[in-house]
């Protein structure tokens, strides 16, 4: 049997972080000839966006990475980016009446208040978190030895066995108190951090939860000059050609070999543009945008199972303004020095979480915080915020700008998983997202995907769905 051909063309569906991405890996793996197309029908980046406030640009999307996201942290490196650290903030939990937690610019009070209302469930949560992030890192051998899964289920199976999968069936409100958490300390410390992260309380499951919590992780970053430019770079690096319109519908050709002996099977890609309405024909398609209703409207010639729920809304709207203390129960003068305020779950509460922002530009000539101007705040909120709840937050203000996302999926374990191979040659990267939606997530399920591509094109099924890849691979080495 002869060597197949490579694919005479490959089709990547959306410009996020996991379609640039695939573009890169795929250009890795198949080599210089085959050409890529790259659809987006917004802008490259996805959900990596910037708003500008008066002249300066502010993250609006996806917004840290941690230190240990190994492809983020590559890409940063090979395209010759940097890494622009987080701005220390001062945190405080608010329960719609009063704070429960005030963090201190003094460590020792830090530790004494946590120790005092919460005993011994911070350090706890930390080590529960390490143990999931030691065994998620796995990942990284697995792709370096060319490793890959067929669903998102054997890849969390092959990470942290049964733990892991059971993670996507229960809360992380139920998985957490099982772990013996207490019931304060998921409500006061725990559901803030998923509010800000996911929008969303600790219903939401278990592994998207052990996520957000590594979000609270020491050394996050961010990329200098906007997360986007990583989208930017890979693409170019890729050497891909962008297609800036909307692909409406996949179909399956099929077209009689010449020698007359057997046809060969492509999917059309059927897509608008400016100049209206083309189509062109692949071997491979990847598909790195949710499916999810109200989102892509890409019609296939078959169903896809559990991408029925909505994406889960988030507007990020930013306020260069004062914010009013006194709406935090400290009338002015007031000695609050807050920068970040999280929220529990109250009804009453129409913001899920504010806090100042920088700049994604790090300037030399600039302080990151200026005391002479008022700061840019950044307030998550389930929908746009209206005059006069602006006005219950700022005493006074200047620009404002929102952006209105479906930013994550809405989280009800159990989870239904959508699958990662939609048809023989059609790849769906998002599915990683209903076990976590952060940046490196999709990274790392783009890298699958483009092994698993290539694995099936070229018929190499002994890297494909490995049992017990964990004693495997330490055997190998
Ligand atoms: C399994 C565990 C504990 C971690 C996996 C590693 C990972 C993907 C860490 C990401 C941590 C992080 C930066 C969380 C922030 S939440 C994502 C947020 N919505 C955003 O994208 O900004």
């Amino acid at each position: 049997r002869g060597v197949r051909p490579p694919p005479t063309r490959i089709a990547i569906i959306g410009a996020g972080i996991g379609g640039t991405s695939a573009a890169y890996f795929v250009r890795q793996k198949f080599g210089n000839n085959v050409p890529i197309d790259v659809f987006e029908k917004g802008d490259v980046g996805g959900r990596l966006a910037t708003v500008e406030i008066e002249g300066n640009e502010y993250e609006a999307g996806g917004a840290v990475i941690h230190p240990l996201n190994l492809h983020m942290k590559k890409f940063v490196e090979e395209l010759g980016l940097s890494a622009r650290p987080p701005t220390s903030s001062l945190v405080g939990i608010y329960n719609g009446k009063e704070f429960v937690f005030e963090e201190s610019s003094w460590f020792i009070i830090n530790l004494i208040k946590m120790v005092w209302y919460h005993g011994l469930n911070f350090p706890r949560m930390y080590m529960w978190v390490e143990e999931m992030l030691d065994k998620f890192m796995r990942v990284y051998r697995y792709q370096t030895s060319d490793y890959s899964f067929t669903s998102v289920e054997a890849m969390l199976n092959a990470l942290g066995g049964n733990e892991f999968l059971q993670r996507l069936n229960k809360t992380v409100d139920e998985t957490m108190q099982q772990a013996g958490f207490s019931q304060k300390f998921i409500d006061e410390m725990v559901t803030p951090v998923m509010r800000v992260n996911y929008g969303q309380g600790v219903q939401i499951n278990g592994f998207v939860g052990a996520v957000s919590l590594a979000g609270t992780d020491s050394g996050l970053w961010a990329v200098n000059g906007g997360n986007k430019v990583v989208c930017t770079g890979l693409l170019y690096a890729s050497k891909a050609n962008l297609i800036k319109g909307t692909v409406t519908s996949v179909e399956e050709k099929i077209r009689p070999l010449r020698t007359g002996e057997g046809s060969v099977h492509l999917y059309q890609v059927n897509y608008n543009t400016d100049s209206g309405e083309s189509y062109s024909q692949y071997d491979i398609i990847i598909v790195a945008t949710p499916l999810n209703s109200g989102m892509s409207g890409i019609r296939f010639p078959f169903s896809v199972p559990a991408v029925k729920n909505p994406y889960h809304q988030t507007v990020a709207t930013f306020v260069k303004g004062k914010i009013n203390r006194s709406f935090f129960g400290c009338p002015e003068p007031c000695s609050l020095q807050l920068t970040e305020i999280l929220t529990m779950d109250d009804p009453n509460l129409f913001f899920s979480s504010i806090g100042v922002v920088t700049p994604v530009k790090v300037k030399t000539d600039q302080p990151l915080r200026d005391s002479a101007n008022d700061p840019v705040w950044k307030v998550f909120s389930p929908e746009p915020l209206t005059e006069q709840q602006l006005g219950l937050l700022f005493t006074s203000h200047g620009a404002v700008k929102s952006k209105t996302w479906l930013a994550y999926p809405n989280y009800h374990p159990p989870e239904r998983v959508p699958p990662v191979v939609l048809n023989e040659r059609i790849y769906y990267i998002s599915s990683i997202e209903i076990a976590a939606s952060a940046m490196e997530m999709s990274a790392l399920s783009a890298k699958n995907v483009a092994l698993l591509a290539h694995h099936q094109w070229y018929e190499n099924t002994d890297k494909i769905d490995q049992e017990d890849l964990n004693e495997k691979i330490k055997s190998e080495l």
